[in-house]
């Protein structure tokens, strides 16, 4: 079998504020350091071992004397902190603006026009969290029949919808008349479809939420890497995130254990090439609700599987675990944080224990994947194979 790249994307899990974190209003931001700090310790042994506490400090993750991987951190050199531009970075994006967000809500034109097209009046067009607002309007949204439009600190265009009061078939074409609106001068990041069930005072989401995502502008690493004849398996929102480019198999999970099953199952299959996860539950479920209990079980769970990850790599394979941004619980704000985002990068044949200092983009890391795997180069991005890999 040939070379194979797995790259763990852990959904907001960063390592500490990026010198510009202000200009975001993240000063002081450090997802992972902070909530060792407010458990007053992380348990996470196989990362320990790898050299996660070798990177920043982090309260009961210990620096390792002899780190099993090469360590460092990464900077984003796109604007911004959400999702598709930390995606978008690690696969050879760079992008110039960042996507537009709307901190007073959607222009009234723009939501008059989405409302003649849908065929129903809207409730919000706000910033807002989504399982408050959902509390707050749920009501008069059932009663209405009018779908809960609203937005964050990331350029995404929320629609929140009863799933028996707008079925889910109606609820996804709403977000495609939306996705299509936004695709031109506005260009959000994202359209993304929450569905939720219950009854007023006990709203809660469903698993049937989806993101509609927007087209890289170039090609991207995964282009690459199916253009070199691999196969590139995307597990969770991985396919969403990079608009399908380059995919050959995908498989969508409810959360990161069944992400963890996912990548195990493909880990067993003999298909050369990229193997992409994005485990969503730390930003999803812990990081915007501020649950720091909640996140850093969610690490130690995630910790609890590594081994057998680990042990599923074969001769020729490299491992990277990494984040997107991060999405500090601690601090008052729900949204993503200006952070730098964890390298642990290992391989059976590969140098345990190099510091791969502060890399100054994400990219850096998909051209060591186009590098290692040899398919064309990225656009942006600086190989660090040479110092991962042997003969020493
Ligand atoms: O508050 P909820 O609805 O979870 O929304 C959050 O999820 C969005 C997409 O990940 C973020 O932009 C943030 O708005
Ligand atoms: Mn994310
Ligand atoms: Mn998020």
């Amino acid at each position: 079998m040939g070379k194979r790249v797995i790259v763990i994307v852990l959904d907001s899990v960063g390592i500490g504020e990026m010198p510009d974190a202000a200009e975001y209003g993240d000063r002081g931001s450090n997802t992972l350091g902070n909530i060792a700090k407010a458990r007053g310790g992380l348990n996470l042994p196989h990362l320990q071992a790898l050299g996660l506490g070798n990177i920043a400090p982090i309260q009961g993750v210990d620096p390792s004397s002899a780190p099993k991987a090469c360590y460092g951190k990464m900077a984003e050199v796109s604007p911004g902190k959400d999702t598709t531009t930390g995606h978008w970075e690690i696969a050879g994006v760079v992008l110039e603006k960042a996507f537009p967000t709307f901190p007073k809500g959607f222009p009234d034109a723009f939501i008059q026009s989405f409302e003649e097209k849908i065929g129903r009046q809207i409730l919000g067009n706000e910033v807002a969290s989504g399982t408050e607002i959902i509390q707050r309007l749920g009501e008069e949204h059932v009663k209405t029949g009018r779908p809960i439009v609203y937005t964050s600190a990331d350029s995404v265009f929320q629609i929140a919808a009863h799933e028996e009061v707008i079925p889910l078939p109606e609820l996804m074409q709403i977000c495609g008349i939306a996705r299509e609106m936004l695709d031109g001068d506005l260009r959000v990041g994202r359209v993304i479809a929450r569905p939720f069930l219950g009854e007023p005072g006990n709203y809660y989401r469903t698993t049937n939420r989806h993101d509609f995502a927007i087209e890289p502008p170039h090609k991207i690493l995964l282009d690459y890497v199916q253009e070199a004849g691999l196969g590139v398996m995307a597990v969770g929102k991985i396919k969403d995130i990079y608009y399908g480019h380059g995919v050959t198999e995908f498989v969508l999970t409810k959360g990161n254990q069944e992400g963890a099953d996912k990548t195990l199952t493909y880990l067993e299959q003999d298909m050369p090439g990229l193997i992409m996860t994005n485990l969503v539950d730390f930003d999803m479920v812990y990081g915007h609700r501020n649950n720091v209990e909640g996140y850093a079980q969610a690490l130690e769970e995630f910790d609890v599987r590594l081994p057998e990850i680990l042990a599923r790599l074969r001769e020729e394979d490299l491992l990277v675990i990494t984040a997107d941004h991060g999405c500090d619980p601690t601090t008052p704000s729900t949204d993503h944080s200006r952070e730098y985002v964890p390298l642990l990068v290992m391989g059976n044949t590969l140098r345990s224990g190099v510091d791969l200092g502060i890399r100054t983009s994400f990219a850096d890391l998909g051209q060591t994947v186009a590098d290692y795997l040899e398919t064309t180069s990225l656009p942006h991005g600086q190989s660090f194979l040479a110092e991962v890999f042997q003969p020493k």
